[in-house]
C-alpha cells in the first residue's frame, strides 16, 4: 500500500520506519533540511539492541500527497496550520489521525474525507536528530473509526498489522480517547510542573496526595465516578511501568517547546465550564503550564 505520512517527528519517523517494510511510504516534512537528510541518509531506528536503517522518500508537506492512506503525526497544535493541507487530499482517502489529548476532534467535525480514524499510540519514541528515532517503548496502536464504515477501519488495520508493531481495533473512538486522557491528564500536567519523574508520583506521598486530587477532578468532569478504581489503577501501573521516563510535557517545557496542555487539561477546563463544575486543580494546572509556555518567549 502508498502510505503518507504527515510530520517527521518521534511517531511520525518511528512509524515511517516499521511500515515501510511492507509498504511504499512517504514522509512528509516541514522542512526542505529535513526532506533532504532523510532522503539522502534513509531513517536509522534504534532499538534496544539494534538499529535498523530505512530507505524512506521523503517529501515537502506542501507538495500534493497521493497515497492510499495517510497517517498523520503532528501535535494537536500544528493542525490548524495543516488544515487547508489536508483539505486537498482527495476525499475517498482515509486519513488516521494519531494525536494525544481530545483537542483535534474540533478539527474533524468540519472534514469532508470519507473515513476519518483516530488512534491512540502506546508505543515510547523519541527523535533524535532530522532522520534518526528511538523506540523507547513498546506497545500498540490503538484505532478507531470516527467517520466511515467498519469494514474500511479492518480493512486498515489488518493492512498495517505486524508482529513486532501490532494495531488493535477499538469499537468506541471516544472511550478509548478518554482512557489515554485521563492517564496525560493526571500525569503530564503534575510531573512538567513538579519537574519530576513519573514514578516521583507515587513514591513521593505529597505528589501522591495531589495526583489523587487531579484524579478525582478528572472524573468528576468526564462522569467516570463508577469506574474509579479502575482508571486509579491504569494511572498508577502506567507511573509504575514508566516510573524512570520524564512525561512529553516535561520534556516539551525543558526543551521550551509549546506542550499539548489545550488538547489534555483544556479540553477538561473547557468541559467543568460547561457543566458549571469547579476545578481548582485543574485550573491551577492548566494556568501554571500555559505559563510556564508563556515564559519561554521572554529568555
Ligand atoms: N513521542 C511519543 O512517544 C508519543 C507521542 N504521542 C502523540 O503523537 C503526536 C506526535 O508526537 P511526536 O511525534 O512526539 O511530536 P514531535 O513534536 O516529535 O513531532 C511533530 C512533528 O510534526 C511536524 N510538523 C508540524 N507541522 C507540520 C506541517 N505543517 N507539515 C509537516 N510536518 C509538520 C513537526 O515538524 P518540525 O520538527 O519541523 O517542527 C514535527 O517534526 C502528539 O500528539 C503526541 O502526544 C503519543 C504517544 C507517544
Ligand atoms: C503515558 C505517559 C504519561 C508516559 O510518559 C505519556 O503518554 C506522555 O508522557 O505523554
Amino acid at each position: 500500500m502508498k502510505i503518507g505520512i504527515i510530520g517527521g517527528g518521534s511517531i511520525g519517523l518511528l512509524f515511517s520506519c516499521y511500515l515501510s517494510e511492507n509498504h511504499q511510504v512517504t514522509l512528509y516534512c516541514r522542512t526542505i533540511n529535513q526532506v533532504n537528510m532523510i532522503n539522502q541518509c534513509g531513517i536509522t531506528l534504534q532499538k534496544k539492541d539494534s538499529s535498523i536503517l530505512s530507505n524512506i522518500h521523503a517529501k515537502l508537506s506542501t507538495e500534493r500527497v497521493a497515497d492510499e492512506l495517510v497517517l498523520v503525526t503532528v501535535k494537536q497544535y500544528h493542525l490548524p496550520e495543516l488544515l487547508p493541507i489536508l483539505d486537498k487530499i482527495p476525499q475517498h482517502i482515509p486519513l488516521l489521525f494519531l494525536q494525544n489529548g481530545m483537542g483535534h476532534l474540533d478539527y474533524l467535525q468540519k472534514m469532508k474525507h470519507d473515513n476519518i480514524l483516530l488512534g491512540v499510540v502506546e508505543h515510547g519514541a523519541l527523535k533524535i536528530s532530522l532522520s534518526t528515532v528511538k523506540h523507547t517503548g513498546f506497545g500498540t496502536t490503538r484505532v478507531a473509526a470516527y467517520k466511515g464504515d467498519m469494514q474500511k477501519l479492518m480493512a486498515i488495520k489488518n493492512t498495517l498489522q505486524m508482529s513486532n508493531f501490532p494495531f488493535e481495533i477499538e469499537a468506541n473512538y471516544n472511550e478509548m480517547l478518554i482512557r489515554k486522557l485521563v492517564v496525560n491528564a493526571a500525569i503530564n500536567p503534575l510531573t512538567a510542573l513538579l519537574r519530576i519523574k513519573n514514578g516521583d508520583l507515587l513514591s513521593n506521598n505529597y505528589y501522591f496526595e495531589l495526583l489523587k486530587e487531579v484524579f478525582q477532578e478528572i472524573i468528576q468532569v468526564l462522569c467516570l465516578q463508577e469506574l474509579e478504581d479502575t482508571y486509579f489503577a491504569s494511572i498508577v501501573s502506567i507511573c509504575q511501568s514508566t516510573s524512570n521516563n520524564y512525561s512529553s510535557m516535561l520534556k516539551d517545557i525543558l526543551e521550551h517547546r509549546q506542550t499539548e496542555i489545550e488538547g489534555i487539561v483544556g479540553v477538561l477546563r473547557n468541559k467543568a465550564e460547561i457543566q458549571k463544575q469547579s476545578v481548582p486543580f485543574l485550573q491551577f494546572l492548566y494556568t501554571s503550564i500555559k505559563g510556564m509556555e508563556y515564559k519561554r518567549w521572554d529568555e
